[in-house]
């Protein structure tokens, strides 16, 4: 059987320790690049984790490079490039930075791998999506962003951690964009099958909702000098595996939204089913008027970006 092929884009932190969760898995043979300027850095990641591969056990060909040709004909491409906030910023601030970063990273791989899933991780992560659907041009189902398992497993593992169970047992869903925005589903969300609300107060459901919403910026504030990397490596690799495997995941994922919930033509987390054609199919909740107030505001957050992000490009 022929491997998949996993090309990631960014050898940093999310780059790195996503090639690390993915050739744990055996996903299947791993590309990662950088820019020029990195020089060996990428080939020195990729020849450290290759020498992993007989402790651990996986049987995977990972390379570091910075040409797009060994990337050529990736059936998935994971975009980490670009830069991570600092303490005081918000994901927002990053946004003429990257989206000059993603621009030019859409078109390579628009060029080098034409029937790739791209999934996107660069930040502000909806908008940085949104750009890279236009420049690739690429059928919305392949272009898709990493946020809501994230930000899911965030809630969950608080959750756990409240309740004294095991994370195993808690399935969540959030929606909306990723940032302050997102959108709870308390109605979504049950611990071995028990609704979330006979077991945890709404007071204190909404204390770890505000915590999971913060959560990016207070792993941002321990670090002090970058962003998660763990957590996020490892919702890109579960997303990977989605399309490598087929798996018909049930994900929350940043998936172009038309008529779905009214979006026009949008990129925001909402439910999908996730396979090998990527986006197969976006999940069309009925949401409580609370929820879909709380939904419409995250989406109007992402459009009035989206269009700062135009401007900022065109001028
Ligand atoms: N969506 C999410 O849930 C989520 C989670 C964590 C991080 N992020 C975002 O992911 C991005 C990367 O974070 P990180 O911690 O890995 O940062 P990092 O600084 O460790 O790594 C980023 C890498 O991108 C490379 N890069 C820059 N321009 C490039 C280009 N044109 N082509 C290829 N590579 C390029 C840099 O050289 C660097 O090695 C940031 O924007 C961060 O905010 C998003
Ligand atoms: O918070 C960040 O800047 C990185 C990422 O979006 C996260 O949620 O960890």
């Amino acid at each position: 059987m022929r491997r998949a092929k996993i090309s990631i884009v960014g050898a940093g932190n999310v780059g790195a320790t996503c090639a690390h969760w993915c050739a744990a898995a055996e996903l299947g043979d791993i590309v990662l690049l950088d820019i020029p300027q990195t020089e060996d850095m990428p080939a020195g990641k990729a020849l450290d984790l290759m020498q992993a591969s007989p402790i651990m056990g996986f049987d995977s060909n990972i390379v570091g490079t910075t040409s797009y040709a060994d990337t050529a004909d990736s059936d998935v491409v994971v975009v980490t490039a670009g830069i991570p906030r600092k303490p005081g910023m918000s994901r927002d601030d990053l946004l003429g930075t990257n989206a000059k970063i993603i621009t030019s990273v859409a078109e390579q791989i628009k060029a080098s791998s034409p029937n790739a899933v791209v999934i996107v991780v660069s930040n502000p992560l909806d908008a940085m999506v949104q750009q890279m659907w236009k420049v690739t041009g690429f059928d919305s189902a392949r272009v898709c962003g990493q946020a809501g398992v994230l930000d899911t497993a965030r809630y969950r593992a608080f959750l756990a951690m409240e309740l004294g169970v095991s994370v195993e047992d808690i399935s969540a869903l959030l929606m909306g964009g990723h940032g302050d925005t997102m959108v709870p589903m308390p109605s979504c969300t049950s611990v071995g099958g028990i609704p979330i609300t006979q077991l945890v107060s709404e007071e204190r459901l909404e204390e770890i909702v505000d915590r999971t919403r913060k959560g990016g910026a207070e792993i941002v504030s321990l670090l002090k000098t970058g962003s998660a990397y763990y957590a996020p490596a490892a919702a890109c690799a579960q997303m990977a595996e989605a399309v490598v495997r087929d798996k018909k995941r049930v994900i929350p994922v940043a998936a172009l939204c038309d008529s779905q919930y009214d979006v026009g033509g949008y990129y925001v987390g909402v439910p999908v089913v996730m396979g090998s054609g990527g986006v197969e199919k976006i999940i069309e909740l009925s949401l409580t008027d609370k929820e879909k107030a709380a939904f419409e505001h995250s989406v109007k957050a992402v459009k009035d970006l989206v269009a700062v992000m135009d401007q900022l490009l065109a001028s």
